[in-house]
């Protein structure tokens, strides 16, 4: 049972903490997939947010870039065709196309300059003072781009650091042709890049961006950061040239071969150039509100986690705390019940016991009121007796016998055992009963009521009382015995003394009682005795004691004799009476006794009035039997 009950909590607290450990894996998964969302779509909006971003920025840049070109592509028209004019009627001179180039009202510009370079790749002119005069230049993309039959219009070359200027730059240049289309030379523009690169510097807002140009050739015209050491690098491996040649604008995300970050970045090809411009913003700046947000979100996890495994230890200790204590209180409830059990068998056992008991049995509060009693009251009292619980031994049963035993209660009432005999009428009749109280004490020894049991010992008086007689009569002839005989002369004596009066005593003993028995047998000698005893009581006055003292030996009391010789008449009264044969088994029997007298003086008493007695019946005997002697003081015996 105790095992089972066990094993039951067990199972229910394993059953509890898997439900528990149930609930908060999938609460801690919906956190974390909550959370995941969030992250998730936290990271969308920032991409796309960067994206956006970049890709504004690079159509702002690209912008600018278009527009720094048109600008010196239409100096370059300009050039072509001020230079197609000069051409018209002669070839023009070298001073008259520096005044095309560098014309005298307008500020050179040190952002890109000009040259002219004729038909045959000679340099003849620049805007600038660098002397190119005399430099072939008839390798030069820029240059041979424009021998060819068909007008090219601008055409822009790849960068490459200048041959005379050492700058960065890059090349727009367009062919002056005569109205009959006969080559007259180039124009070329020279741009600075690190121009482009100052642009872009001054634009990155935060560091994290960059800004590229490439030439879709595959070279690096301007980026910032590290314009120079990316200058004319060759990108022709990289995505972002992958992605320009597949499509003219888009976004990618790439680690950058330059400065090695991570970006993503937006491209755009340039309208009708061959130019690309692709802004980057690292993805650290764009996800370092992610990380922000997943580091508070870790934190904000680690302490929900750490507050459900609180939580759910708490709850665990509680639920076996609860379990145990359920537990202790059901086992209590069952010990608490088998002690009911008991006690109600145990009640039930005394309540049997009590009533079984020939007695009143009852427990009386320290109010004097009845609390339990047995059926024997109703077996004593009758069927009318009325309810006695809760009523007090003198509403039960009336002043005068509550009286008579008050004392008694005060003393059970008072700590002290009692018991005490009272004789008192019940339905008419006297009846003798034993009381015994005893009382009853709290933990703190404080008297809180008395248990009574009263028995009825009537019947037992009077059996005492016939043992008591069965003690003084002789059992053969029915006449008083030695004791009764010791009693009765004490109180003849005393009688005798207040009276004046004597009291005469006759010891007697049958004669030859003896040969009786011998001859006769036993029994005859019983009957002998028996007839012996009647005859004496026969002799003598009512009043007069006659006893068996021991086998043939009997004694008479005779009392208020005034004189011996009274004594004497007596004596030889009885002396008489065995005249008559006794009426035995067998033949009839004459049988004599002896008698020795003694007559009480004052200061007798009954033993010293004996021995006299039996002194003068040793006279009679020693004298010849069948006869009587009175004692005589000083008489040798
Ligand atoms: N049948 C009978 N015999 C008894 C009883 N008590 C005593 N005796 C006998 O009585 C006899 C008494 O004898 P004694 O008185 O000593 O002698 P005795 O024969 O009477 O002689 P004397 O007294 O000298 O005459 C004994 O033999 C006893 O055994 C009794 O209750 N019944």
């Amino acid at each position: 049972m105790t095992t089972s009950l066990a094993s039951l909590q067990r199972s229910s607290y394993a059953n509890f903490r898997l439900r528990l450990l149930l609930g908060f894996s999938f609460l801690v998964l919906l956190l974390l997939a909550l959370m995941g969302w969030k992250i998730h779509s936290d990271y969308q909006n920032d991409r796309n947010t960067a994206l956006w971003q970049t890709k504004s920025f690079s159509q702002a840049m690209g912008a600018h870039v278009s527009s720094q070109i048109a600008v010196v592509d239409s100096a370059l028209l300009h050039a072509t065709e001020a230079i197609a004019k000069l051409g018209e009627e002669k070839t023009p001179s070298a001073a008259s196309i520096r005044g095309i180039l560098a014309p005298s009202n307008g500020a050179p510009d040190d952002n890109f300059w000009m040259a002219f370079i004729d038909a045959q790749g000679m340099g003849v002119t620049s805007s600038t003072n660098l002397p190119i005069q005399g430099i072939s230049y008839a390798d030069r993309p820029y240059f041979v781009a424009h021998l060819g039959p068909e007008e090219r219009g601008l055409f822009v070359d790849a960068p490459e650091v200048g041959r005379i200027s050492k700058r960065p730059l890059f090349f727009l240049s367009r062919r002056v042709m005569t109205p009959g289309g006969k080559l007259i030379g180039i124009v070329v523009a020279s741009i600075d890049a690190s121009v482009f690169a100052r642009v872009f510097r001054n634009a990155l807002f935060q560091p994290s961006l960059s800004i590229t140009l490439i030439h879709t050739d595959g070279k690096i015209i301007a980026r910032e950061p590290r314009f120079k050491e990316s200058f004319a690098a060759v990108i022709t491996e990289t995505e972002f040239y992958r992605h320009v040649k597949i499509s003219p604008n888009g976004s990618y995300e790439h680690q950058s071969l330059i400065d090695g970050q991570q970006r993503i970045y937006s491209f755009q090809t340039l309208d009708r150039l061959p130019l690309a411009l692709s802004v980057g913003i690292a993805s650290e700046a764009w996800t370092n509100g992610i990380e922000e947000g997943l580091t508070a979100a870790a934190a904000v996890f680690a302490v929900i986690l750490a507050v459900m495994v609180f939580s759910g230890r708490f709850a665990l200790h509680s639920f076996r705390r609860l379990e145990e204590s359920e537990a202790g209180q059901k086992s209590l409830n069952q010990d608490l019940r088998s002690l009911q059990a008991d006690l109600t068998r145990g009640e039930k056992r005394l309540r049997m016991i009590a009533d079984s008991l020939p007695a009143l049995v009852s427990y009386i509060d320290a109010e004097e009121r009845y609390v339990f009693h047995n059926s024997y009251y109703r077996h004593v009292f009758g069927a009318d007796l009325p309810a006695m619980v809760g009523r007090t031994m003198r509403e039960m049963f009336g002043d005068a016998m509550y009286l008579s035993i008050k004392t008694e209660v005060d003393a059970a009432l008072g700590g002290k055992r009692v018991s005490f005999e009272r004789t008192m009428s019940v339905h008419g009749i006297e009846r003798h009963l034993k009381f015994q109280y005893t009382p009853d004490f709290d933990a703190a020894g404080k008297v809180v009521g008395f248990y009574t049991m009263v028995t009825d010992i009537s019947d037992m008086k009077l059996i005492q009382a016939r043992l008591m007689e069965m003690t003084r009569i002789d059992a053969l002839t029915g006449l008083p015995n030695r004791n009764q005989l010791h009693d009765r002369l004490a109180e003849a004596l005393t009688r005798a003394r207040r009276c004046g009066l004597q009291v005469g005593c006759l010891y007697l003993d049958i004669d030859n009682f003896k040969s009786i028995n011998d001859t006769l047998g036993h029994a005859a000698g019983d009957q002998v005795l028996c007839q012996f005893g009647a005859r004496l009581q026969r002799s003598v006055r009512e009043a007069d004691l006659v006893a068996r003292l021991a086998g043939d030996e009997f004694v008479i009391v005779l009392e208020g004799i005034h004189e011996p010789d009274e004594a004497m008449r007596a004596a030889e009264k009885i002396v008489d009476a065995m005249g008559v044969p006794f009426d035995i088994d067998g033949p009839p029997r004459i049988v004599t006794t002896s008698v020795g007298i003694a007559v009480s003086d004052d200061g007798d008493d009954p033993d010293a009035l004996l021995r006299k007695a039996d002194a003068a019946l040793y006279i009679t005997k020693r004298a010849g039997k069948n006869g009587f002697e009175l004692h005589v003081p000083g008489a040798v015996t």
